[in-house]
């Protein structure tokens, strides 16, 4: 079993994602997509007059503010637009793909921070009433119900809080529950870079390789910094809890999901 998370960055080439997951699918590889929409969100966002705001946290992570309009917006692009294509472009290819964003079937629950602390000229402060949350369970029933009736399903944010409302979650971290889930052997993460770059965006620092067991060492360590450290600090995590290896990779190329799975890109286990 796979788990591939397409990102949302500008770049994508959803046409050669699908082509290769499909073909992938047709040889009998189960493979579960799950996707983001981040940069497509923003266009939309602006376009209808509700330009997308961020907030920077105490440990210095940031986050989409999602009140009520920009989850509503979210929800037009993640679970529209962006699955929708992917489904389309599934479907020309041959695998039969449903999407489903973390609602349907409670796919996806988790828990809503309605208060999140951020930092604003340099104080914290706290911003209440935000559709956040994070993923804490997977309806692995409903995953292997569609997997085994030969169902490609691809999976988006939002999640559903354990009142029943949606709330936007970072789907790196989705993707990665379900893979442990699932029991996966690789969870893939494509975007519009070749991998973890230890000097971004300068791609010819492609960091190949991070072995978990060398995590603390300061050379590794340094990689988990900014924008990067959630993402290495979920592989990790992943790897810990069980998949064989994480692989951070180009979709900006042709066949990129079998390019991650030959080892091109960063490879964490
Ligand atoms: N050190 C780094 N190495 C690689 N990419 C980096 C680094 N620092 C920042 N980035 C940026 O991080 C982005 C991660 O891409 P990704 O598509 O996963 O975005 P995302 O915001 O997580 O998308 P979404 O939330 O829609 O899934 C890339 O677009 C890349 O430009």
């Amino acid at each position: 079993m796979i788990v591939v998370k397409v990102g949302g960055a500008e770049g994508i080439n959803y046409e050669a994602v699908a082509e290769d997951a499909a073909s992938l699918w047709k040889e009998g590889v189960r493979l579960v997509l799950v996707h983001g929409g981040s940069s497509e969100t923003n266009k939309v966002a602006e376009a209808l007059g509700h330009p997308p705001r961020f907030l920077t946290h105490p440990n210095g992570m940031q986050s989409r503010l999602t009140d009520r309009k920009t989850l509503e917006i979210f929800e037009m692009v993640y679970c529209g637009l962006v699955n929708k294509r992917l489904v389309e472009l599934l479907q020309r290819h041959g695998a039969n793909a449903v999407g489903l964003s973390g609602l349907d079937g409670r796919l996806l629950v988790g828990r809503r921070k309605t208060a999140v602390k951020y930092v604003e000229d340099g104080k914290v402060k706290v911003h209440r009433g935000d559709y956040t949350g994070s993923v804490e369970e997977v309806n692995t029933g409903l995953l292997r119900l569609l997997l085994e009736a030969g169902y490609l399903p691809v999976l988006t944010p939002p999640a559903l809080s354990y009142e029943n409302e949606a709330i936007n979650t970072d789907g790196d971290t989705a993707a990665a529950k379900v893979a442990l889930a699932l029991g996966a052997e690789t969870l893939v993460y494509l975007s519009n870079v070749p991998g973890l770059l230890a000097d971004y965006p300068d791609e010819g620092s492609l960091v190949r390789e991070i072995p978990v067991e060398r995590i603390d060492e300061p050379e590794y360590m340094a990689l988990a910094q900014g924008r990067m450290k959630k993402k290495v600090l979920g592989a990790v995590e992943a790897v810990k809890g069980g998949i064989k290896r994480v692989v951070f990779a180009d979709a900006r190329v042709e066949r990129p999901i079998r390019r991650a799975l030959a080892g091109e890109g960063t490879v964490v286990r």
